[in-house]
């Protein structure tokens, strides 16, 4: 199984790049993340939102692998505690398909995109710079990933 993350944004700052690969870099192996970055859409000229957001997402789709199961991140998405997270990435592992998580832009997700995604997720209900949460996505990949197999990293 490949973790991949889709994310909107690039040239991120170098503390949102460090806290990325501390925890990208903790990963086994069989469960590597990869990440990878979209350009955002150019705003200037006045584009709406909407074109925006659906700009990007031809390029999102175009980041995903073939036939991946499609986790999209945002703040109205469905709460998931760490402990749903492992038992999630146990059963992801144990059927083998891909699994891409899909940040995206300061505009957020195009709505078809996300009507469309296999589950919306959030991981707090405050909304948050879309660099902090790919960092805070790899240390809960990586948490829930060290509960499925009893790693001291998570104490209960
Ligand atoms: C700056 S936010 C976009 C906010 C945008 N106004 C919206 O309504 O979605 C950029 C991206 O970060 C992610 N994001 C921000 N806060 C989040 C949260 N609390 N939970 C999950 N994803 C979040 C989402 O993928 C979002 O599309």
């Amino acid at each position: 199984m490949q973790l991949v993350i889709a994310a909107v944004g690039h040239k991120m700052p170098g503390w949102i790049e460090d806290g990325f690969a501390e925890y990208a870099k903790r990963m086994p192996p069989e469960c590597r993340i990869q990440l990878r970055e979209i350009k955002p859409v150019d705003r200037s000229g006045g584009r709406s939102a909407e074109t925006v957001m659906a700009q990007e997402r031809t390029k999102i789709e175009a980041a995903v692998p073939k036939g991946a199961r499609v986790i999209a991140l945002d703040e109205r998405g469905k709460d998931l505690s760490t402990m749903q997270l492992a038992q999630l990435l146990t059963q992801w592992q144990q059927d083998g398909r891909d699994v891409t998580f899909v940040i995206g832009g300061a505009d957020g997700l195009d709505p078809g995109f996300k009507a469309n995604a296999d589950m919306l997720v959030r991981v707090s209900s405050l909304t948050l710079p879309h660099g902090m949460v790919r960092v805070l996505l790899a240390e809960q990949l990586y948490r829930a990933w060290s509960i499925t197999q009893n790693h001291p990293y998570h104490r209960v």
